[in-house]
């Protein structure tokens, strides 16, 4: 039987790394799934942050290395003692491996060699501010998941020995399919850079983008997949509508879905797939027009500026 990076830290002395998630709520679990499967999935079922071919060489896509020491030991912190249980519940086949703190996050941190904050936007200095915590985060790595809170927000709530880093996954990191973008600041030590990239691109792809977009990347990466969910129910109700049975429809809206996204990926560009699937006097263009007459292209792209405008305002110790 080969044995995993997971198992052989359990089973050896080897250097341990231990993360821990500060809210570990939806994206908390989705994220520290994504990282369990890799590491206990063969080698060649590891990592799927193959580089993209499309991205121009102004965006940076992240160092592809490995680390020399992997984590091996994750540490949940919520507030709830029933969110305690539903946390065990989904990392209850991982053993020790996993341990989950009510009310605890001080512990937590201290047991921490990265700490992945994953509360809500507006709980960040309530969390940060907790007596002990600075200490407990003196020196470590500290990567946000927060829409709309900034670094320099962040750092102005931690020791200057802590490095900051946000990064914006969704929630499809549960399958190794996130879409996330990461910020670092530009003094991040080299092995960090590594170690940060690793772990999002053992939840899906990664790159790494200026801080200035982030709230862009919010939209795309973080809520995008609320949006293409609504766009495969409406094709679904559509197939309804003309009598196909609702899980079927919504079968085929999925994987089309990710066929089209698939083609996108390999070098395609959505025009010419548009182009191609509209046959001359064909069904598929009286469809797009009729999708261009109801304005969704500008729904859309206004979708993404509305959604960018209201995580950037995330932060706002105001909101509540
Ligand atoms: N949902 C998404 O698709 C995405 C979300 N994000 C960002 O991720 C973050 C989390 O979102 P999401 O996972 O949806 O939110 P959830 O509400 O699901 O998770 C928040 C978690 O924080 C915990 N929490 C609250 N207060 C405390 C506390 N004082 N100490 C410890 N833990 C606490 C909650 O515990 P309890 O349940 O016990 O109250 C809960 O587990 C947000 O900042 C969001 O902007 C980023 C990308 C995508
Ligand atoms: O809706 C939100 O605020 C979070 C951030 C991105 C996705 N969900």
């Amino acid at each position: 039987m080969s044995t995993t990076p997971l198992m052989q830290q359990q089973t050896t002395d080897a250097p341990t790394l231990t993360i821990t998630v500060l809210g570990c709520g939806t994206m908390g679990v989705a994220i520290l799934s994504g990282i369990l499967a890799s590491l206990t999935s063969s080698p060649s079922g590891t990592g799927t942050s193959t580089p993209n071919a499309l991205l121009p060489t102004r965006f940076h896509d992240t160092d592809e290395s490995t680390p020399p020491v992997l984590p091996s030991r994750f540490v949940c912190c919520v507030k709830r003692p029933e969110s305690a249980q539903r946390v065990k519940k989904a990392f209850v086949h991982y053993g020790d491996a996993v341990t989950v703190l009510t009310k605890d996050n001080v512990h937590g941190a201290q047991a921490a060699d990265v700490v992945l904050l994953g509360c809500k936007p507006q709980m960040y200095q309530e969390i940060l501010g907790e007596e002990g915590m600075a200490a407990a985060l003196e020196g470590k790595l500290l990567v946000s998941i927060l829409a709309g809170v900034k670094i320099e927000q962040l750092r102005a709530v931690v020791p200057a020995s802590t490095r900051v880093v946000r990064a914006m996954p969704n929630t499809a990191s549960k399958i190794r399919e996130s879409m996330t973008v990461i910020s670092t600041a530009d003094d991040l030590p080299n092995e960090e850079k590594t170690l940060v990239s690793w772990i999002f691109s053992q939840i899906g792809k990664s790159l790494i983008l200026g801080e200035k977009h982030m709230d862009a990347c919010t939209a795309l990466c973080g809520s995008g997949p609320a949006f293409y969910a609504l766009f495969i129910e409406a094709m679904a109700d559509g197939g309804v509508m003309m009598g196909l049975p609702r899980a079927e429809a919504q079968m085929m809206a999925a994987q089309t879905m990710q066929g089209a996204g698939r083609l996108v990926l390999s070098g395609q560009h959505p025009a010419i797939i548009r182009e191609q699937v509209s046959t001359p006097a064909g069904c598929t263009i009286g469809g797009l027009l009729m999708l261009e007459d109801g304005g969704v292209r500008s729904t859309i792209a206004r979708a993404i500026q509305e959604a960018t405008n209201m995580a950037a305002g995330l932060g706002s110790s105001k909101k509540k």
